[in-house]
């Protein structure tokens, strides 16, 4: 008889549990104490009991645990200097959402040739979350696979939901359950109102098919999550960052009597996709705070040791190192001159 089943499944094969992960590879204390302090710091910003500014800053992409940890040691010293007025974040994101095809992130192809050994890239990402909490630096990233956070958001202090997914109720309900808060972009159309429907949405409970620390398919029951928040990231019709912006954005979320709070993200439409203009964005935000503006609680860059982007080729010898394999990143010498310029004009 023709297969009925499983017609355009070529292969499946059993995956390590999170428990199994958690196992091979070991988190110091201080770094579940990063993770610890991380939450509650941004959780006090989001509730207005901490008045410094949220900078998520790190590549659009890390491919490269040795470049993400040199990364992580120039960003951990600027953390230091200007932790008075900044709480610094890195982004560390290993799963990218695609336009339409491209690489998926660490997780997804570790070795960026399309074997997509998945166990190795849960391993990466997992050690290299461990060794950059151990550091003293908290962690971002986006939460796009709906089972990877049970392998590691116990590393995370903030998560974003995507431009791409945030209209997906599959995100919303795996949003609703985790312990961080979460930041939802605005849709790629440019709608704000996407956003604030997944606040709505994932401050809610919900119950949902997941699976637990062992692997099990499971029916997951969540809370709700109090700490969602607005991203806003330009979209199709231009940026989103404009005092304009912000002040219908605020009207928005009081109408819907949501917190207040936004974070604006440098990159994407807001850049034009061009990371020269991020700096450019930070300028309005810091002109924004000095006419007294309360609700931007955050910004965002995309980062790298070296500025620009390449594309990855067949030949993966021939990457230069520290220099974006997706989007257009700033380097760390410009990052420095942007939170300097934060810290000195807030
Ligand atoms: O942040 C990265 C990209 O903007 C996002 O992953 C989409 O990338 P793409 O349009 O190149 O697929
Ligand atoms: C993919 C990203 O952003 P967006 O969802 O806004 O396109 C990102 O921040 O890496």
């Amino acid at each position: 008889m023709e297969k009925i089943l499983n017609v355009n499944i070529g292969s499946c094969k059993p995956l390590l549990s999170p428990d199994d992960l958690k196992s091979e590879i070991s988190v110091s204390d201080s770094a579940y104490q990063t993770v610890i302090t991380g939450r509650k710091t941004i959780k006090k910003i989001l509730d207005k009991e901490d008045s410094r500014i949220i900078a998520i800053v790190g590549p659009c992409s890390v491919h490269d645990y040795n470049c993400a940890m040199e990364y992580a040691k120039e960003l951990k010293k600027l953390q230091d200097r200007y932790k008075e007025k900044i709480v610094v974040v890195m982004r560390v994101y290993f799963e990218k959402p695609r336009t339409t095809v491209g690489w998926k992130g660490m997780i997804l192809d570790p070795y960026m040739d399309g074997s997509c050994d998945i166990e190795e890239g849960l391993r990466r990402g997992r050690k290299l979350l461990a060794d950059i909490n151990n550091l003293g630096l908290p962690c971002a990233t986006e939460a796009l696979d709906p089972i990877v956070p049970q392998y590691n958001s116990d590393l995370i202090s903030w998560a974003a939901i995507g431009a791409r997914t945030t209209e997906s109720q599959t995100h919303r309900e795996m949003s609703s359950g985790l312990s961080m808060p979460v930041g939802f972009k605005n849709g790629t159309d440019g709608s704000i109102k996407t956003a604030i429907d997944a606040l709505i949405a994932s401050n809610h409970s919900h119950t949902f098919i997941g699976i637990d620390q062992v692997g099990q398919t499971s029916v997951l029951k969540t809370k709700g999550n109090k700490y969602g928040h607005v991203i806003l990231r330009g979209g199709r019709n231009g940026s989103n960052y404009g005092a304009k912006n912000i002040l219908e954005t605020e009207e928005l979320l009081e109408a819907s009597k949501l917190n207040s709070s936004i974070i604006v993200d440098c990159s994407h439409a807001n850049s034009d996709k061009n990371y020269k203009n991020q700096g450019k964005v930070i300028k309005s935000i810091i002109a924004q705070k000095q006419s007294g503006n309360s609700s931007i609680i955050g910004f965002m860059l995309e980062s790298n040791l070296k500025e620009g982007n390449q594309k990855i080729g067949d030949d993966l010898s021939k990457l230069e190192y520290g220099v974006s394999v997706t989007d257009q990143c700033i380097s760390i010498s410009e990052t420095e001159e942007l939170l300097d310029l934060v810290y000195r004009s807030i």
